[in-house]
């Protein structure tokens, strides 16, 4: 989703307020899709509030976007540009849902944090996960992960766009206010083949390496995006 050149700065924009448990952090796993991290969401635990938001969301599950080599893998670009990675984390509105399946249906359902991966040092909290692959390299494998605190990927500046749009994944619905980081996180070259030796295969099938698992740009049509800093 192209960002910035678009965008309009809105002085209304909170800080986004970000408190998660690392102990509601249940496991890792391969979907076939991506790797995904997910949480204990029974509870009011691991929370985001504020910024575009008018409830407080429960984290559900965070997860990453890549590409088969650098020049690309993020779904959202800024001035035209892609980033190799970028991380998703999924919140679902409890207050207004009674479960996160009705939520994913509705306008002010889900918010999601995107943060971009950008090649350069070494991140110390991603290597957890990235340390935790290996045993995940196959569709529907699973390890326990008992704590872990996401907020070790999400960078210190405050400042992000922000626009109603849909999951990237089906059904598409329209239910997610996007919260894009302006701010990158760097992680090395290492971390990011470490994403591209999992596998979209089972164990037993063909190999099939888990790259470019990016929905491709999508027309921006009459959608505003907003900035949280001008
Ligand atoms: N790129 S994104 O943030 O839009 C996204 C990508 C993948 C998933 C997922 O299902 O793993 C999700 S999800 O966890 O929100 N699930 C959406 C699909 C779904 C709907 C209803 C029940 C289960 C899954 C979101
Ligand atoms: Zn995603």
């Amino acid at each position: 989703h192209p960002l910035w050149q678009n965008s309009v700065y809105d002085p209304v924009l909170k800080p986004l307020k970000i408190s998660y448990d690392p102990t509601t952090c249940l496991h890792i796993w391969n979907n076939g899709y991506s790797f995904l991290v997910e949480f204990d969401d029974s509870a009011d635990r691991s929370i985001i509030v504020g910024g575009p938001l008018e409830n407080q969301y429960r984290l559900k599950q965070f997860h990453f976007h890549w590409g088969a080599i650098n020049e690309w893998g993020s779904e959202h670009t800024v001035d035209c540009k892609f980033y190799p990675a970028e991380l998703h984390l999924v919140h679902w509105n409890a207050v207004a849902y009674p479960t996160f399946e009705e939520a994913v249906m509705e306008g002010d359902g889900l918010a999601v944090i995107g943060v971009f991966l950008k090649l350069g040092a070494h991140h110390e909290g991603l290597q957890t996960l990235v340390d935790a692959l290996p045993a995940i390299k196959h569709k529907d494998t699973v390890i326990e992960f008992d704590v872990f605190d996401p907020s070790c990927l999400i960078p210190q500046c405050p400042d992000y766009w922000t626009y109603a749009g849909s999951l990237t994944t089906p059904p598409l619905t329209e239910s997610v206010t996007w919260i894009i980081k302006k701010q990158p996180i760097e992680v090395d070259e290492n971390q990011l083949e470490a994403f591209r030796m999992l596998l979209f295969t089972s164990d037993g099938e063909e190999e099939k390496r888990m790259v470019d698992n990016f929905r491709p740009l999508q027309p921006l049509m009459n959608r505003t995006v907003r900035s949280s800093f001008q």
